[in-house]
């Protein structure tokens, strides 16, 4: 039996119609299923939640959605050891699928899934903040970040553009126009970021902290090119003290990871980093709002969950 938890309000509702096409694949080769559908924000997490507290063996889960439905669904299920985790990728980034390796077409996604002949386990990010004096704790598969990355991240959220580029099968170019426009808000911050190994850094304006779990964050941006989602490790990104155009330079260069050793560009390996910042910066989890912060923690929890997926190396 294999359960399937779908947003079919992904890349601006064409994954209901990929949906269909693959429900016509299961029900063609008499396959057992169950799929439940996502009605909002919010409900990938409780979907899981409810599915797994009470798994005693192994369950075959598949997401079909976007990097936000499966950041919902990591956070809502409740024993990753009864896991083994299935994705076909519906969304418009679909980051976490490239990191993965996944096929980008869903039938061969699924067909992936149907016949697996590998599996990885994935580490999985943990970002902690605090929300009216309560911890907040959000897990995530491909990256956090706080500053101008994350900004772009709520903007995408409720964008109307991304919506209509999604129509013609553009939707990633909506990241770069929602940059150009969140570039003229957009104010650095001081910062002091300190690591586990004890290393401590400031910078004076920090324009944003990528805390990477593999290679691709926003649609492709490889601001940590050679992060590994079973490292046990986070890389981080950091763009600092320089002008706003010379940051657009960097984020453009960044889709190829060749920013790295500029100037105004720090990189780090960690299990665990504290970032404290002068004044409230954005932050996300896998694209998803976690509001404005100016203390967060992110730390990497090792080998949490099994996945079918390709070997890369
Ligand atoms: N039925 C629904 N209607 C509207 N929004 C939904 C529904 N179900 C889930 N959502 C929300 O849709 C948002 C976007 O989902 P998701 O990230 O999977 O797709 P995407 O934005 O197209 O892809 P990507 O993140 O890869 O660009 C998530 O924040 C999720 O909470």
């Amino acid at each position: 039996m294999y359960i399937f938890i779908v947003n079919p309000a992904s890349r601006s509702g064409h994954a209901s119609q990929i949906w269909t096409e693959i429900e016509t694949l299961l029900k063609e080769r008499n396959i057992l299923y169950r799929v439940y559908f996502t009605s909002h924000r919010g409900h990938g997490t409780k979907l899981a939640q409810q599915l797994t507290k009470d798994l005693s063996s192994r369950t075959t889960l598949i997401v079909v959605g976007g990097d936000g439905t499966v950041n919902e669904v990591l956070n809502g299920i409740e024993h990753p050891e009864h896991i083994i985790l299935g994705y076909i990728p519906t969304g418009s980034g679909n980051d976490f699928a490239k990191g993965m390796a996944l096929p980008s077409d869903p039938q061969k996604a699924l067909e992936l899934i149907l016949s697996p002949n590998s599996y990885r386990t994935v580490d999985i990010g943990v970002l902690k903040y605090s929300e009216k004096d309560t911890e907040k704790i959000r897990k995530f598969a491909v990256s956090t970040g706080i500053g101008f990355d994350a900004a772009i991240c709520h903007q995408a959220l409720v964008s109307r553009l991304k919506v209509l580029l999604n129509r013609i099968h553009l939707g990633k170019l909506s990241y770069a126009f929602i940059s150009l426009r969140e570039l003229a808000l957009h104010k650095p911050c001081r910062c002091r970021i300190s690591f586990d190994n004890g290393t401590e850094v400031t910078f004076e304006k920090l324009h944003f902290a990528a805390v990477m779990n593999q290679p691709f964050e926003g649609g492709g941006f490889r601001f940590c090119p050679n992060a590994q989602n079973n490292d046990g490790k986070l890389d981080l990104c950091m763009i600092h003290d320089v002008s706003k155009i010379k940051l657009l330079f960097l984020m453009a260069i960044g889709l190829f990871g060749w920013h790295t050793s500029l100037k105004g560009v720090d990189t780090f390996r960690c299990k665990q980093v504290q970032i404290h910042t002068s004044a409230p910066m954005p932050v996300h989890a896998d694209g998803e709002s976690a509001f404005l912060q100016d203390a967060i923690s992110v730390t990497c929890e090792q080998e949490r969950l099994l996945m079918i997926a390709p070997q890369t190396t």
